[in-house]
């Protein structure tokens, strides 16, 4: 399949911190990548080495086979920076004209309202609407020039659910139209819905690189949810978690956990045994809490 983006051995430092430490990483046409890590793991940092607003200290990357600093290499693609500025006294619509001169063949400015459910808010400006009406939009301004590959980062961080869901469908019609898409994510069950393959990182390496079952299948958790219960030591639980008078364990053997529980006499009054999700996963890979 053809790469779109191509990142080798990857390096950048900020004042002596570590953002990126050797980081490859290809993206192919029509695939959507998640990229999942927590806070400061270096996610955004390779965003924009990748897009060129970043020079790597070492390493490389190409886009589309060219440099991403250049030009004709950036119309192929589009970008959506974790933080956006959009001038305050631009009407909508005159923000998506402005962005659409810049590219040959621009997506037609009702299409792309239509597509990320901004109609309403076209005569609005930028400056009055509510932050994550702000954020809808610079989304959407990231497909006007019909990219090859976009790059998303935490591109629904504030959003509530009916804009989140909005945003999702677009994202999904321009994947259904062959489109490549990097995201990155705060919320798992949003990378769960949207992308064919996660990456995650951590203190600026990759740690992981696969497809979702691929990912969850790499660490053969079980939930093993309890109510009511009044548990021994137990061994071979990587967490427990508490809500209310549930309690998540987590374990690779969930046959020994039970047989356990059981010789031990422990007591509770229901039990529920599921597969990880990808959060369990995530958590498990990375040996931190949350992904927040
Ligand atoms: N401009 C900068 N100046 C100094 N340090 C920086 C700069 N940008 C990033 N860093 C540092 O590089 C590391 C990686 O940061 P980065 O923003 O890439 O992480 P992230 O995974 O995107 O985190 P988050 O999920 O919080 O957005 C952090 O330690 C951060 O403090």
């Amino acid at each position: 399949m053809t790469v779109l983006a191509r990142a080798r051995d990857l390096s950048r430092r900020f004042h002596g911190a570590t953002a990126l430490d050797g980081v490859s990483l290809d993206i192919r046409a029509g695939e959507v990548l998640g990229l999942l890590g927590p806070n400061g793991a270096g996610k955004s940092t390779l965003i924009n080495v990748m897009t060129g607003l970043l020079r790597p200290g070492s390493g490389s990357v190409e886009l589309c086979g060219g440099d991403p600093r250049s030009e004709a290499t950036r119309r192929v693609i589009g970008v959506t920076p974790q933080e956006t500025g959009l001038p305050e006294t631009w009407r909508v619509a005159e923000l998506v004209d402005f962005v659409s001169a810049h590219f040959p063949d621009p997506v037609d400015r009702t299409e792309l309202l239509d597509r990320f459910d901004l109609v309403s808010l076209a005569d609005r400006q930028a400056g009055g609407l509510s932050g994550g009406q702000q954020r809808r939009v610079a989304v959407a301004l990231a497909f006007v020039g019909r990219p090859r590959l976009v790059f998303l980062d935490e591109p629904t961080t504030g959003l509530d659910v009916d804009a989140r869901r909005a945003l999702w469908e677009g994202i999904r019609s321009f994947h259904a139209e062959g489109g490549a898409v990097l995201l990155t994510s705060h919320y798992i069950e949003e990378v769960e819905a949207l992308a064919d393959r996660v990456v995650v990182m951590d203190r600026g390496r990759i740690i992981a690189d696969g497809g979702i079952a691929e990912i969850r299948g790499r660490v053969r958790l079980k939930r093993v949810t309890l109510t009511d219960p009044v548990l021994p030591e137990l061994i071979g639980v990587t967490s427990i978690e508490r809500d209310a008078d549930r309690a998540h364990l987590l374990t690779n053997d969930a046959g020994a956990l039970v047989r356990e529980l059981v010789t031990a006499g422990a007591s509770f009054t229901d039990i529920e045994i599921e597969s990880a999700s990808l959060e369990d996963a995530f958590l498990a890979i990375t040996g931190h809490r949350r992904a927040t």
